[in-house]
């Protein structure tokens, strides 16, 4: 099944495919200034039929740097059969686009700039998702602690958010989807039918993080990964344009004490409960999604 969506912000066209869980994201570019306009009210207007029928759910997941939040929701979205959203990645891109480009990151005018040019594809390749950035694979590059500590302070500007928000609002509109981010319960999808916030204590998240990147080959000492977390957590929630915070509506899992089947466990849970709820309102679509079990 095939699905086109047109952010229509300067040139992004994003072409996506779904497989399974996931989509393939790629634009192509020849078509950018016929399709964009007319495309994008297709995909955020409700066409009468479409209000007949219940839509599949939008699921955010926000919380704190290497809460789980990516492990979780990728999980979440197999076992639904739903596309799996990593907001975080399209700011990684842009900030891998500034190092290639030695862009100051701190100069907003250019980062702003160059988050208006940047092509960004998402290629599925098996269970993994390639990221390619103006043509170049960028997946191996993403998680290097440089590109980490650039794209938070990338996300601090209001032009590279706003070319985002509406990438991530067309991909995920439609429904069935797990998007998780820091933003997705109150900026992207302020509407989605299920918020969960991620959390856990700094220390477990600089341990996991540390051994994960231990495990990639990425140098990494315990204390300064645990530093590195808590300056960014200061930095993502203090922002003034859209920063980390807890959506009112979010359930808060703290998966301190939590393997990741415990963290998935409890959302699929929380995930029952909304589909029976909306079954039992609509009478239909609702109740006859499916979960894996695995
Ligand atoms: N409940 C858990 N118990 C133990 N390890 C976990 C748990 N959840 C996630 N992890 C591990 O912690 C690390 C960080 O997880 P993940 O990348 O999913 O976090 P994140 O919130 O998406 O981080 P970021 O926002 O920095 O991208 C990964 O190595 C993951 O395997
Ligand atoms: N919805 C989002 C997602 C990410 N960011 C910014 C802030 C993060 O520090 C950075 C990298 O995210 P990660 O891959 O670690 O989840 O991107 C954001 O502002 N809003």
């Amino acid at each position: 099944m095939h699905r086109h969506f047109f952010p229509g912000i300067f040139g992004v066209i994003v072409n996506v495919e779904r497989v399974g869980a996931d989509r393939c994201v790629r634009p192509p570019l020849f078509t950018v200034v016929i399709i964009r306009f007319g495309r994008i009210r297709a995909d955020t207007e409700v066409r009468p039929y479409e209000r007949l029928r219940v839509r599949k759910l939008i699921i955010a997941i926000d919380g704190p740097a290497a809460a789980g939040k990516s492990t979780a929701a990728k999980n979440l979205a197999k076992r639904l059969g739903y596309l799996y959203l990593d907001s975080g990645a399209l700011y990684r891109a842009i900030a891998w686009k500034l190092l290639q480009e030695k862009i100051n990151p701190e100069s907003q005018e250019e980062v702003e700039a160059a988050a208006q040019s940047i092509e960004i594809e998402f290629r599925l390749k098996g269970e993994q998702t390639e990221i390619w950035v103006g043509g170049i694979d960028a997946t191996p590059s993403l998680r290097l602690p440089e590109v980490t500590r650039v794209s938070s302070i990338a996300s601090t500007y209001p032009g590279v958010r706003k070319k985002l928000l509406s990438i991530q609002r067309s991909i995920g509109s439609g429904g069935g989807v797990v998007m998780e981010g820091r933003d997705i319960g109150t900026v992207v999808f302020p509407e989605a039918d299920l918020k969960f916030y991620l959390d856990a204590t700094t220390p477990v998240r600089g341990l996991r993080r540390h051994k994960e990147l231990e495990q990639k080959g990425i140098p990494s000492d315990l204390e300064k990964t645990t530093r590195e977390i808590e300056e960014r957590d200061l930095k993502d929630s203090r922002r003034h344009v859209a920063p980390l915070k807890k959506s009112e509506d979010a359930v808060v899992i703290d998966s301190t004490p939590l393997n990741l089947e415990e963290v998935i466990a409890q959302m699929v849970q929380e995930v029952e409960k909304k589909l029976k709820i909306r079954g039992q309102r609509s009478g239909a679509g609702g109740r006859g999604e499916r979960i894996k079990e695995f």
